[in-house]
């Protein structure tokens, strides 16, 4: 499909759905005819070459899903994401042959998602739009920027967005969000589907949700709220043709002096048909008056018959409707007319324009594109439309229609009467408000304004990629630590060297990664190689962890360095107040205690909060009220500085930072170990705030103007336990290409270069000490 976007320019657009827009009538042979068609379905295993053919006339291209298609769409589409999407959580029925099904399922659903992608690499051409549909392919978007990260992906969710609190019993749930986030744009039918979403997100996957969207490797994937629309022209056009009129007179005919009610549902439970019909056994209970003055003609199109769920429902509809009209019912009429079958497009606008009420009780839906028809055809009537507060159109149509909660029955009742006796000026007034919603807020508006989201956010994410820095270049670290004489690492503690995440133990104390043992001991051993650890952790946490190796431990962002086999030295100004530390830990275990999951670590010149094991908003809303009691006084005549963090606050004293502690280190270290040849290698690497993120450029600077490479002033003096002495020598001889500062999981850093996860800092260090000639044998950490 070409589109013209705002610059006019012409893109072509592939939409990308489970359902193509057309209905299939075979006409001969080898032969079909296909019409455009907004629920269209039609069976794709049919002769492929014949309706290929007839679709290529309308611009569509089939993906013949063949034997995956029933485990994928009837199984994982509508059996597992379907109810979960739609607050009915997973399957009941759960036992080792149902857990099988669900694997065989998820796989199916997979392998089309992946059928889906092949199509599209036929099809794609460089600057084209792909815009994913739906709950059925939510795989396609990561799909197709593995392919290809230029194309501009876009994922539109048609159904509701569940809470949290239901998403995240689905055992695939990060897998799913994952590949959702890897698409430039997302958009939801409502605000409150858009809010499900990016705190789940936040939730399940530890990210950053911001007003614009979830930050997500590096970049925002934007979310934004499109209520979807119809096209009312259509439907107004469809209610002036002479067949539909003459349909709309001989049903007023039939229904001559009653009141007519109507329902518009596929055959689902999101649909809420059976709370629609206990409302209206209510309403003719309590309203005899009204009993042969109305009726409730129910289209109920059957869908997914497949699904056994639905054949239950199917049922149960059945004996509700035969109660209520035996109940009811008389020889001359029957209160519920209900229907298992669809009907064409022409006969259901004659049956929108001259009913007098509209009644949608669903009890989740994504839109509800019924009501938006009703609307557009009761310009001549103008009935009330009585609309599920669980609708997303709810949202849009809210301010005309009478809201109820299908759930309550007595509500629905009520609707129904206020409805049937509302005055001819409110009916106006409410139909006018909706009216001119469905008339501004069309299906051509919503696909414009979603592509022109989706040239916006790839273009803006392209801006945002250019300032991430550079990938790690692995093979240029390994190959330039190998070739050098004198090489320094730095490593950071926390979230580099500690173990991963969701391993902590119960206590949350901060231990070493063992994956780390014999390649960190590796490394120390090499006599070309100083490793120091510089960490905001104290003497004590670093004792513990490294005790064993011949490591250069660097406490409290620098103020504490000793090597494992001597004493630990300070560089703590003399006179520096710490009174402080100890009248706030008190705050610190109060916040501590409160947060499940958070911990607080305190040195001699620090404290930290930190809460990323905790329930992120959770987490936040306390770290806001611990800075709120922070900043409200009781360190202001302290020498100390609030810090906050991605997921941490921290108190340290002023000046305690890693950048001006490194020069001391060096000169300290460069004095122990009596070098006599310059460092020609740094690698430097951590997770790190951005206060202390100066390290990084600590280096740059050294480079481009060496200032240490002649005199390095440094406090230095094992004996008194202090630095204090004169280091005089070439410190430094850094080229650019010798240099890797290397920040992990930032979108921002200050370092030349990024890494994910820990992991990859692990997996470097390991590969670099098999590249270390003197070591013989390293195991490989299972990483
Ligand atoms: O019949 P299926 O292929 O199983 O799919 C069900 C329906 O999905 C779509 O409906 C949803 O989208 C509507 C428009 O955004 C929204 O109003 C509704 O709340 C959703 O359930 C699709 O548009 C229908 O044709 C399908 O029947
Ligand atoms: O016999 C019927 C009944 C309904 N529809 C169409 O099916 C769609 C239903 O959309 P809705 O958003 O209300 O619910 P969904 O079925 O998509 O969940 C609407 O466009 C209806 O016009 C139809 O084509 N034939």
């Amino acid at each position: 499909m070409a589109y013209d976007n705002v610059c006019g320019e012409r893109q072509t657009l592939l939409v990308v759905a489970n359902r193509l827009p057309a209905s299939a009538k075979r006409t001969g042979e080898h032969s079909w005819s296909l019409e455009m068609s907004p629920g269209g379905k039609f069976n794709l295993l049919v002769e492929k070459d014949a309706v290929s053919k007839s679709l290529a006339e309308m611009k569509c291209i089939p993906v013949f899903l063949n034997e995956v298609f029933d485990q994928y769409y009837n199984g994982y589409s509508n059996g597992i994401l379907w109810p979960i999407l739609h607050h009915m959580g997973l399957p009941q029925e759960y036992d080792h042959d149902t857990i099988k099904t669900f694997e065989t399922q998820y796989d199916a659903y997979k392998k089309a998602n992946r059928m889906f992608l092949d199509v599209i690499k036929e099809n794609y051409k460089d600057g084209d739009i792909v815009w994913c549909q739906d709950y059925h392919l939510m795989f396609l978007p990561q799909y197709l920027k593995e392919y290809n990260n230029k194309i501009k992906v876009g994922w539109f969710l048609h159904s509701p967005f569940p809470s949290s609190e239901i998403y995240k019993t689905l055992p695939s749930r990060s897998e799913l969000l994952r590949s959702v986030l890897a698409a430039d744009l997302i958009s939801f039918h409502t605000y409150d589907f858009a809010r499900h979403f990016v705190n789940t997100c936040t939730r399940i996957l530890g990210v950053e949700g911001t007003q614009e969207g979830v930050v997500y490797q590096g970049r925002v994937t934007r979310v934004v709220v499109l209520p979807m629309g119809i096209d009312p022209n259509r439907f107004i056009k469809t209610c002036k043709l002479p067949e539909v009129i003459q349909q709309m007179n001989e049903l007023k005919d039939r229904f001559s002096g009653k009141k007519v009610i109507l329902g518009v549902d596929r055959l689902d439970m999101i649909k809420g048909i059976p709370q629609k019909y206990l409302g209206f056994e209510k309403f003719l209970d309590e309203n005899p008056n009204w009993r042969d003055k109305i009726v409730l003609v129910q289209i109920a199109v059957p869908t997914r018959n497949e699904v056994p769920e639905y054949q239950k429902l199917k049922n149960q509809v059945h004996r509700l409707v035969g109660r209520i009209n035996g109940r009811f019912g008389s020889v001359s009429s029957l209160p519920i007319h209900h229907m298992d079958c669809s009907v064409d497009s022409n006969y259901l606008c004659a049956l929108y324009a001259i009913s007098d009420v509209m009644l949608v009780t669903s009890l989740r839906d994504g839109l509800n594109l019924v009501s938006h028809e009703f609307v557009a055809c009761q310009e001549a009537k103008r009935g009330v439309l009585i609309l599920s507060e669980f609708a997303g159109a709810g949202q849009s149509l809210g301010a005309g229609a009478l809201l109820v909660n299908p759930w309550n029955v007595t509500e629905v009742s009520s609707a129904i009467k206020k409805a049937l006796n509302m005055p001819y000026e409110e009916r106006e007034t409410r139909h006018r408000v909706n009216f001119k919603y469905v008339k501004t807020h069309s299906a051509e508006k919503w696909g414009f304004d979603f592509l022109s989201e989706l040239n916006d956010a790839f273009d803006e994410s392209e801006l945002q990629i250019r300032k991430i820095p550079h990938e790690l270049p692995q093979q240029d670290v390994i190959q330039r630590y190998s070739l050098s004489n004198n090489r320094l690492i730095i490593l950071g503690f926390y979230g580099t060297l500690t173990e991963p995440r969701n391993s902590l133990s119960k206590e949350m104390d901060l231990k070493l990664n063992p994956e780390l043992k014999e390649t960190l001991k590796a490394l120390c051993n090499d006599p070309k190689t100083t490793v120091v650890v510089l960490s905001r952790s104290g003497k004590n946490i670093l004792d513990k962890n490294f005790g064993e190796y011949k490591i250069w431990l660097a406490a409290e962002n620098g103020m504490f360095l000793k090597h494992t086999t001597e004493e630990w030295v300070t560089n703590m100004p003399q006179n520096m107040n710490l009174d402080w530390v100890d009248g706030l830990k008190n705050v610190f275990k109060y916040f501590t205690d409160r947060t499940p999951r958070s911990f607080f670590e305190a040195s001699k010149t620090s404290l930290v909060w930190n809460y990323e094991y905790a329930d992120v908003e959770f987490g936040r809303a306390q770290a806001r009220d611990l800075l709120q009691y922070l900043w409200a006084g009781p360190i202001s005549n302290a020498s100390a500085e609030v810090v906050r963090g991605k997921y941490s606050v921290e108190v340290h004293a002023i000046g305690v930072t890693k950048e001006p502690e490194i020069g001391h280190i060096l000169g300290e270290i460069v004095h122990k170990k009596a070098m006599t040849t310059p460092i020609d290698y740094v690698f430097c690497s951590g997770y790190f705030l951005e206060k202390d993120e100066d390290i990084y450029t600590f280096f740059e600077s050294e480079i481009l103007s060496p200032k240490l490479s002649h005199e390095t002033r440094s406090k230095s003096s094992s004996s008194n336990h202090s630095l204090e002495k004169k280091v005089s020598l070439n410190v430094l001889d850094l080229k650019q290409e010798n240099y890797f500062s290397t920040a992990i999981g930032q979108a921002r850093t200050k370092a030349r270069y990024v890494v994910d996860s820990s992991h990859n800092v692990v997996n470097l260090l390991h590969k670099l000490a098999v590249a270390n000639t003197t070591t013989t044998s390293v195991k490989k950490p299972n990483v």
